[in-house]
């Protein structure tokens, strides 16, 4: 196990407990928590260690989860392969060798049949004058920034820096988000965007869309980030969420004969073969979507295909979901209103939070913001797609993921006894009166 840093005891577990989903889902959580009374900076440093001692414990965990098997050895160390031993007429065949150099410049030889590599993505930076300048952070780092920058700049409005943009804004900060599309959120249905950034808006974030930056200067302080127009932004703190790089640059990969794709990821089959027998890729490296979720179900067609039957495979996935952990949280699964118009007659349910009455949950937590949009087949009454910004969303979305997955229809997801007071009962009062949709297939 290894990170860009080589700080190798501190990764066990991966990118998700260590430096992503965890720790920035923590840090989400406590911002959302801050009361205006409460002060910035206290709380900023509070909800860091609360954040530090969740993902020790959590680490810990998931590395006993692992050393603790008799049958598992954990190598500390950067893993790259050499080139493998011809069969040797033993009965085992080809076998691939892997050395692990550990900090100290030892290095052991590990040979072995099947390899998986799993090392993931790491972020990057454009390659712009100031990108690695003192005061420019990626996901990682700005997760340890002190002081709390009273004005930050995030550059790119995806993922990451749509969820920091939320978090910071939490925590007292000031931010602008620099994006060179002209809206957020530029593959889901406009009219949720246009929504979810008004509500961003309203929390204090500054957009700038159809935006370029050029380059980052150092001022008096801090930092100055320059748009292609002219503009300049002042910032205490930059951070770049542009995307994420694959970790296979030094992997010994022409070893083996193993070409990663132009961007650097390991192309697969769906059954996570790589082009050389015995080798596997998986989770964010062989290029797929970037989420934890697919990751582990990675894992489970590896298995599948090392210990089973060899059936599972990328191409049986149904209805995956996605969340952004903005607040309130934003997901959707399935298709886009756009798509579906394409093949489907469509009726649209939507409704925003504030005015479904039988849901008060959102009311009852104090943040009724949200509206929640779904896409229904007039013929078949299935679901097609779903968009749902709300408190709790990252639950209700698995709700729909499984009626989409087992074709539980529209009319029982709206005639089903939920529990009181809950978010699912939304789905009671929003699919009761569905209208076709004015989008016109393109
Ligand atoms: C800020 C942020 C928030 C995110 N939030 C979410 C979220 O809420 N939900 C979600 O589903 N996804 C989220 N993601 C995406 C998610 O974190 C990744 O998709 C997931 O962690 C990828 O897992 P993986 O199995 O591909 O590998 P990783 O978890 O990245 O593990 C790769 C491991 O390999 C090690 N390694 C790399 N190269 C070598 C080498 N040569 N030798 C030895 N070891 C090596 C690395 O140190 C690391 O420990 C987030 C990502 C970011 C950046
Ligand atoms: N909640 C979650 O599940 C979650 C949270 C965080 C990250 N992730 C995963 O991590 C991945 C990486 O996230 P990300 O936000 O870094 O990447 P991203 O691909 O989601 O978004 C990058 C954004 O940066 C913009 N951009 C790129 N270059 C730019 C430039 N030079 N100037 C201005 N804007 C620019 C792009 O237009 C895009 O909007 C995501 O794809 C996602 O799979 C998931």
């Amino acid at each position: 196990m290894a990170n860009d840093a080589e700080d190798y005891d501190l990764m066990y577990g991966g990118t998700c407990i260590n430096v992503a989903c965890v720790p920035t889902e923590a840090l989400v959580a406590s911002a959302a928590a801050r009361r205006p009374g409460d002060d910035p900076d206290t709380w900023f440093a509070s909800a860091v260690e609360r954040r530090d001692g969740l993902v020790g414990a959590m680490r810990a965990k998931n590395y006993g989860m692992l050393a603790d098997l008799p049958t598992v050895t954990v190598h500390d160390g950067h893993g790259r392969f050499l080139a493998p031993v011809e069969d040797p007429g033993d009965g085992i065949g080809r076998r691939h060798v892997v050395t692990v150099e550990a900090p100290d410049g030892d290095a052991i030889r590990l040979t072995a049949p099947v390899v998986v590599v799993n090392t993931g993505t790491a972020p990057c930076r454009p390659d712009i004058p100031g990108a690695h300048g003192p005061y420019v952070h990626d996901s990682t780092t700005i997760q340890h920034i002190s002081p709390r920058p009273a004005e930050l700049v995030v550059i790119g409005a995806g993922h990451v820096g749509l969820e920091f943009a939320s978090m910071f804004t939490g925590f007292g900060s000031h931010v602008t988000v620099v994006d060179r599309h002209e809206r957020i959120l530029g593959h889901d249905d406009a009219d949720v965007a246009a929504v979810i950034e008004a509500d961003l808006a309203a929390s204090g974030i500054t957009f700038r869309h159809d935006s370029q930056v050029e380059a980052i200067r150092e001022r008096d302080g801090g930092a100055l980030v320059v748009l292609a127009d002219g503009t300049e932004l002042a910032a205490d703190a930059v951070l770049f969420a542009v995307g994420r790089t694959p970790r296979s640059a030094d992997l010994g990969l022409a070893e083996i004969g193993l070409e990663p794709d132009v961007r650097g990821f390991l192309p697969v089959d769906e059954h996570l073969r790589t082009t050389v027998p015995g080798v596997y890729a998986v989770g964010d490296i062989n290029g797929g979507p970037q989420f934890t979720y697919v990751s582990l179900d990675d894992y489970r067609i590896l298995k599948d295909q090392l210990v089973g039957e060899g059936r599972r495979s990328t191409a049986d996935r149904v209805a995956v979901p996605h969340a952004l952990f903005i607040e309130p949280t934003y997901t959707t699964i399935g298709m886009t209103e756009a798509q579906a118009v394409a093949d489907h007659r469509v009726l649209v349910a939507a409704k925003p939070v504030a005015a479904i009455a039988a849901m008060p949950r959102p009311k009852i937590e104090g943040d009724p913001r949200g509206l929640l949009k779904i896409l229904v087949d007039a013929q078949t009454d299935l679901v097609l797609g779903a968009s749902l910004y709300c408190l709790h969303a990252e639950d209700l979305v698995n709700l729909v993921a499984l009626a989409m997955r087992t074709g539980t229809t529209a009319g029982l997801l709206r005639d089903a006894i939920w529990t009181h007071p809950s978010i699912s009962e939304g789905l009671n009062e929003v699919l009761e009166a569905p209208i076709p949709s004015t989008l016109q297939p393109s």
